[in-house]
């Protein structure tokens, strides 16, 4: 998957390019990062990259000139390295929330330039005629789109085939068919008199199968019951489900 990102501190992207998954997956060439810098557009000696709001204000806006700049020529880039169009995706909390759907239908579509803001943001006319999806991690507010740009990146490259040593772990994954994830248990088998719930010693695939799926049924029903809404469960999810909530309060 080719991404190309539009920030004014791309060094702070080495978080994914150096480090673990998305780390060996930019090695192996899995993911192609690369990196636009609206600053190295700046013509003027003291290479200003921001501007003042009209009506006045606290702060400033990403200047206009660098930043477009910056977008059309990752943009031409992708086009040349992947002879599609990317989806160009700017990070803000006006933006479509991020979850596991959403990171899966990036991941299948085109190529991407992630635009990174700073300041108080960009000018609306630069989302209007460069921006096709604006995106959110969350309802909060956040000094720069970098990190929110790298989790969208992590949770979208992570579904990539080939990006995961084990396929099967991102499908094991908290969210994978929409519900929380199962306990987990390593060494040793008693911390401190906790044990291992039997079952995973067993060595019966089909029971452990089916205590870590009543255990995420479970814990969705105790901890998120909002992603249970509106889904209908197979006869052995209603069975198990009902099975924990027995349990839980007989
Ligand atoms: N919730 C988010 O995804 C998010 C994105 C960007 C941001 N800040 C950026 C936006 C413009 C300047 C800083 N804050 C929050």
């Amino acid at each position: 998957m080719w991404i190309g990102v539009v920030s004014l501190f791309p060094e702070m992207f080495e978080a994914l390019t150096r480090q673990g998954v998305t780390g060996r997956a930019v090695e192996k060439g899995r993911i192609d990062l690369e990196f636009w810098n609206p600053r190295d557009y700046a013509t003027d000696r003291h290479r200003t990259v921001d501007d003042r709001p009209y009506g006045g204000g606290p702060g400033m806006l990403m200047k206009v000139d660098t930043l477009r700049a910056a977008i059309h020529d990752a943009r031409s880039r992708a086009e040349i390295a992947t002879g599609q169009r990317p989806k160009v995706i700017y990070l803000s909390p006006q933006g479509r929330r991020l979850d596991q759907r959403g990171a899966g239908e990036l991941a299948s579509g085109p190529p991407l330039v992630v635009v990174a803001g700073r300041y108080e943001g960009i000018d609306e006319r630069v989302v209007e005629a460069d921006i096709d999806e604006e995106w959110s991690i969350g309802d909060y507010v956040l000094s720069g789109g970098e990190l929110p740009a790298m989790v969208l990146i992590d949770a979208a490259a992570r579904l990539v085939p080939g990006v995961l040593g084990h396929q099967d772990s991102a499908l094991e994954d908290s969210f994978n068919d929409g519900l929380l994830d199962c306990p987990h248990y390593t060494r040793p088998e008693d911390v401190e008199g906790r044990r291992v719930p039997e079952v995973l010693l067993s060595g019966h695939h089909g029971a452990i199968r089916r205590w870590r799926l009543k255990q995420s049924l479970g814990r969705t029903w105790l901890r998120r019951p909002d992603l249970l809404e509106g889904r209908t469960l197979n006869d052995e999810q209603r069975e198990l489900l009902e099975e924990f909530i027995e349990e839980y309060a007989p």
